[in-house]
């Protein structure tokens, strides 16, 4: 297939809002495709070549840019070959060589299929929101239903190998996908629950009440001796955490897959803050920063998958498995002694409590009411779209931040509101250096940024607006954090900040 037809489908998906639209677009084109352009195709619609980053910067990109084609030639099975190449060359001479892979393909592309090339090489396509679309799209295509299709992507998490089964041998194949111990699966994710009443009432007594650890989430997974631990966003971290590593070695089993948080601790046993958990899952972790890990869930054990039982199957996995690693939890508590338990996880320092359902079993990659996260306050993971230059003190500072929620449907993201409350100076700093990296345009008062930065912002509410695109404001919305741990693809959707609408 030549590359001119994705470029048309990636820009009819890109300009129009409609759900349908999108994946009836996406559908056709996959349908259409070459079997073994199939992976290629879908890697690329979803922002990511087949071979994942290639570690081409927009400079080197703009640099070997040329006067474009004027026909389209360009195939895909062509351009797939030319990355795996360009990821393979290693060794000396291989910037030049790189340099000219680079300069062949962008001189044998039109100008569309240019740009297309250089958002897909700098990251700039994966939006990742697109995921749920796609995985509409590669049903569609195949003509059978979503939901085996969902599942297959949540084990594998790779949407190209997820289309290339359903195309090719359909919800048999699709339900030969298992859960790999050593390979992570997307997390199964919880929803802001109004109060911890409604919660209860919601769930009824069949509940777990844990602890919400303001720690970093980790998937831990073990093979007799071999471990390998993973972020939320399945980057793996093995290597930078050799304390949880050891302690999962330790553990008395042969193979097992746990989800849990982990934090590090002051001495008088209080959480330390978000920041210094995460700077530990970096590449020069600061070693003398002790991680404790806090298990809520048990995925497998010893050969036994438990991703369907319910989760009281789960608990009870984890407490022959890591009884002394638990997340504190109560289970079916009395509505006082849930209360208590919420008052408990405040007062030690903690974010706040989960309300879980005993009997649901693992959603992995859902975001759903079996688990329910309840908050003092209200919050939410907003995309940073730009920021204005500072007045006053904060003269020659990025200070003011436009927010954008993420759009559902895959589209850019929607702008809510700005704020520059709750930036301290080494934030200020911080935004100065980083936001350039990111920048996509500016103006006299303002940098706009690629959507790749996510900040956690605590709000009173939310008000209706005729201002914002998206017909609702923040009201009083003031910075807690940066959440580094966190993609675009992962930010709070327009539609959890509508939900905060008064009723
Ligand atoms: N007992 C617990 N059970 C599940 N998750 C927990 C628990 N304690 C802390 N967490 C953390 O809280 C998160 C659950 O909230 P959610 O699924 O909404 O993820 P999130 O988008 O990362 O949310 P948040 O921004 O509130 O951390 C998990 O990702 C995990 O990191």
């Amino acid at each position: 297939m030549l590359l001119s037809k994705v470029v048309e489908v990636s820009h009819a998906v890109g300009a129009t809002r409609s759900r349908k639209a999108k994946t009836e677009a996406l559908a056709e084109l996959i349908a259409a495709v070459e079997p073994a352009e199939v992976a290629a195709v879908v890697a690329w619609l979803s922002g990511e070549p087949l071979q994942g980053r290639t570690g081409t910067g927009w400079r080197t990109l703009v640099a070997a840019r040329s006067t474009p084609a004027a026909d389209p030639t360009l195939t895909v099975a062509g351009i797939d070959a030319t990355l795996t190449e360009l990821v393979g060359t290693s060794g000396s001479g291989s910037a030049g060589r790189r340099r000219d892979l680079l300069a062949d393909l962008l001189g044998a592309a039109t100008h569309d299929e240019q740009e297309f090339l250089i958002r897909l090489l700098t990251g700039e396509l994966r939006q990742g929101a697109l995921e749920g679309v796609m995985t509409e799209a590669i049903a569609k295509a195949a003509g059978i239903p979503v939901d085996p299709v969902r599942r297959a992507f949540m084990l594998s998490g790779r949407l190209p190998a997820t289309a290339v089964a359903a195309l090719d041998g359909g919800v048999d194949l699709l339900t030969a996908f298992r859960l790999e111990v050593g390979r992570p699966i997307r997390p199964m994710l919880a929803s802001p629950g109004e109060s911890l009443e409604a919660a209860l009432a919601d769930l009824g007594r069949d509940v777990s009440v844990e602890y919400k650890l303001d720690g970093a989430r980790i998937q831990v997974h073990r093979n007799c001796d071999d471990v390998h631990i993973f972020t939320r966003t399945l980057r793996e971290i093995t290597g930078s955490v050799p304390e949880l590593v050891q302690l999962v070695a330790e553990l008395p089993c042969t193979s097992v897959v746990l989800d849990g948080e982990t934090l590090a601790l002051t001495d008088s046993g209080r959480p330390r803050p978000f920041q210094e958990t995460m700077s530990r899952f970096g590449a020069e972790s600061e070693r003398d920063l002790l991680l404790h890990p806090y298990f809520f869930d048990c995925l497998h054990l010893d050969g036994h998958d438990l991703l369907d039982s319910p989760l009281e199957e789960r608990l009870a996995a984890l407490d022959r498995v890591a009884p002394q690693h638990r997340i504190p939890a109560l289970l079916r508590p009395s509505a006082d002694d849930a209360a208590a338990q919420f008052d408990s996880a405040l007062a030690e320092g903690h974010e706040g409590i989960m309300v879980k359902s005993l009997t649901s079993p693992y959603a992995a990659g859902r975001r759903g009411k079996s688990w329910q996260k309840i908050k003092p306050e209200h919050t939410l993971d907003l995309v940073v779209l730009g920021a204005e230059w500072g007045y006053g003190r904060r003269t020659g500072y990025l200070s003011n931040l436009h927010l954008g929620a993420r759009d559902p449907d895959g589209g850019d993201p929607i702008m809510v509101g700005k704020t520059f409350k709750g930036l301290t100076d080494k934030l200020l700093e911080w935004q100065t250096a980083e936001f350039p990296l990111h920048e996509r345009d500016r103006d006299e008062h303002t940098v706009y940024l690629k959507p790749e930065l996510v900040v956690e912002i605590e709000l009173d509410g939310v008000q209706v607006s005729t201002r914002y695109p998206g017909g609702v404001a923040l009201r009083f919305a003031r910075v807690l954090r940066y959440r580094p741990d966190k993609d675009a693809a992962d930010a709070d959707t327009i539609d959890a900040v509508r939900a905060l609408l008064p009723k």
